[in-house]
């Protein structure tokens, strides 16, 4: 089928390149040019795992991008793919959707045949069918239901696989209110579904398929403050909270996924998702207590990590190493990054940061332009008095030797990840 995609970021990026491999058409409809001009070299604009030979293979051929929505026309199905961030109280923020409804709603009024609109991004429940809908019906001209379908499908990928995620996902669920645009989905998803090995397709409405994906980042993002809870317990009585925490996961209704106690969740997704389903239940008159539990106990352990620290020194006029700046391995992302509160907290502390991270080097320095990078992990460990540990990226396992050249051997480890070794004044988080 032929697929525009508007918004051409982590997922935009992603789901395009995916569609094309999967055999359809796609567009990718962005108001970046640098995007544009990326995508259309053959190069991905982002970090991900085999996203650059998709785009590679694609580019110029099934995959293609403009800055021009008139390019919608030439395709069945529209994704919306764009940024819902927070507003400062934390409700979500639609103006990126709104644009791109209107935009897209001036291009629908020139198309003759019927088009389906399916919203891709994280929206809070009801905002498909009662904020887009009536913004492409207002600037096309058009009625819902009529000459176009609107649709909800819920990503699930993560970062640092989403390719992987994308085309092998535990389910795809499919929220419309039409027979049409129930056959157009089954038609779009149809190869993914056959690639990724008959998956579940959960078929439901659109605002259910809203708020599916609200309860799974919030169950997700639940589960680790639960095992960050319990962990802080365990610190208390001297007792390992990993091998409390693998014991658990042995049983089946626990599962192991999603266990991994230490400095919390950050990155795009799980903060601002939190914040935003808490907003629009108190919105609506209800307290989500157990969830606010969770963002609290998130937004502790970064404090809890920075206690460990003074409780050794003053990071006043220390050289402080920060070693993972992602918001997790995998992923040039700082978005939200436990590293981002850290360093906030060290700088007003008076200590010098120097930084390090395979790839999000140039992302943290959008953030923090004025503090010194490391071009390794050794690099940054040498003449340093601590090293606070914030993302769990394989090559921190390895440090050994490397730890001799610090000046003060403190490491604060947020992730588990270093290796206990003599000579070390080494103390975990959890
Ligand atoms: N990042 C993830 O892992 C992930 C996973 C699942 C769902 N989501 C959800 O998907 C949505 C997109 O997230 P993302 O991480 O890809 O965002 P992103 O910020 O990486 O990308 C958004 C893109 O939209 C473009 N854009 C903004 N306004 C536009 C407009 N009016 N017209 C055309 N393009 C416009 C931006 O230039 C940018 O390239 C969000 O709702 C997010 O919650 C994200
Ligand atoms: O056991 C764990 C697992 C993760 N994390 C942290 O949780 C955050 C989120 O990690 P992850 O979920 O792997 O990454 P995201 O790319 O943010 O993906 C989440 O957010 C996406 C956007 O909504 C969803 O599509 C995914 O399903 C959901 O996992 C990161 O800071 C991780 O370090 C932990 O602290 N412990």
């Amino acid at each position: 089928m032929e697929l525009s995609i508007i918004g051409s970021g982590y997922v935009g990026t992603t789901i395009a390149a995916c569609f094309a491999d999967l055999g359809h058409d796609v567009v990718n409809v962005d108001i970046d040019d640098a995007i544009v001009d990326s995508l259309n070299a053959g190069q991905a604009p982002i970090h991900e795992p085999g996203l650059d030979e998709l785009v590679e293979t694609h580019a110029g051929d099934r995959l293609r991008a403009t800055t021009d929505y008139d390019a919608v026309l030439d395709t069945d199905a529209t994704f919306l793919a764009l940024p819902t961030p927070s507003n400062d109280d934390g409700s979500i923020d639609l103006s990126a959707m709104k644009a791109a409804a209107s935009s897209l709603g001036e291009t629908l009024a020139q198309k003759d045949d019927a088009h389906l609109v399916v919203t891709k991004s994280t929206v809070v429940p009801t905002t498909t069918v009662e904020v887009i809908g009536p913004r492409i019906e207002e600037a096309s001209g058009k009625t819902v239901g009529e000459e176009f379908d609107i649709a909800m499908n819920p990503e699930f990928l993560r970062e640092g696989t989403a390719v992987e995620d994308f085309l092998s996902p535990d389910k795809i669920v499919l929220g419309a209110q039409s027979e049409r645009a129930y056959e157009q989905l089954d038609e779009i998803f149809a190869s993914l579904v056959e690639r990724a090995g008959d998956p579940p397709v959960v078929k439901t409405g659109i605002s259910e398929a809203e708020m599916i994906k609200y309860a799974n980042n919030a169950f997700l993002a639940s589960k680790i403050s639960l095992a960050n809870d319990l962990a802080n317990i365990c610190k208390e009585f001297g007792v390992d909270s990993e091998e409390v925490l693998d014991a658990i996961g042995l049983d089946a209704r626990i599962g192991s996924a999603f266990l991994g106690a230490g400095l919390g969740w950050g990155g795009s997704c799980f903060p601002k998702d939190t914040a935003a389903i808490i907003a629009a239940a108190r919105a609506r008159g209800y307290e989500p207590r157990l969830l606010q539990a969770a963002v609290d106990v998130n937004d502790e352990q970064p404090k809890r990590m920075l206690e460990l620290l003074e409780d050794r020194f003053d990071p006043e006029g220390k050289r402080v190493a920060v070693l993972g700046l992602s918001f997790k391995p995998g992923t040039d992302d700082v978005r939200n990054s436990r590293a981002i509160l850290l360093i906030d907290h060290l700088l007003d502390a008076g200590a010098d940061v120097v930084g390090y991270d395979p790839v999000a080097t140039e992302n943290m320095r959008a953030h923090f332009p004025n503090i010194d990078y490391a071009t390794s992990a050794a690099d940054a460990l040498v003449d340093a008095d601590a090293a606070l540990v914030a993302t769990d990226w394989d090559e921190f396992a390895a440090l050994d030797a490397q730890f001799d050249e610090m000046r003060e051997r403190v490491v604060i480890d947020g992730r588990r990840i270093v290796t206990r070794r003599d000579g070390l004044d080494y103390e975990s988080l959890v």
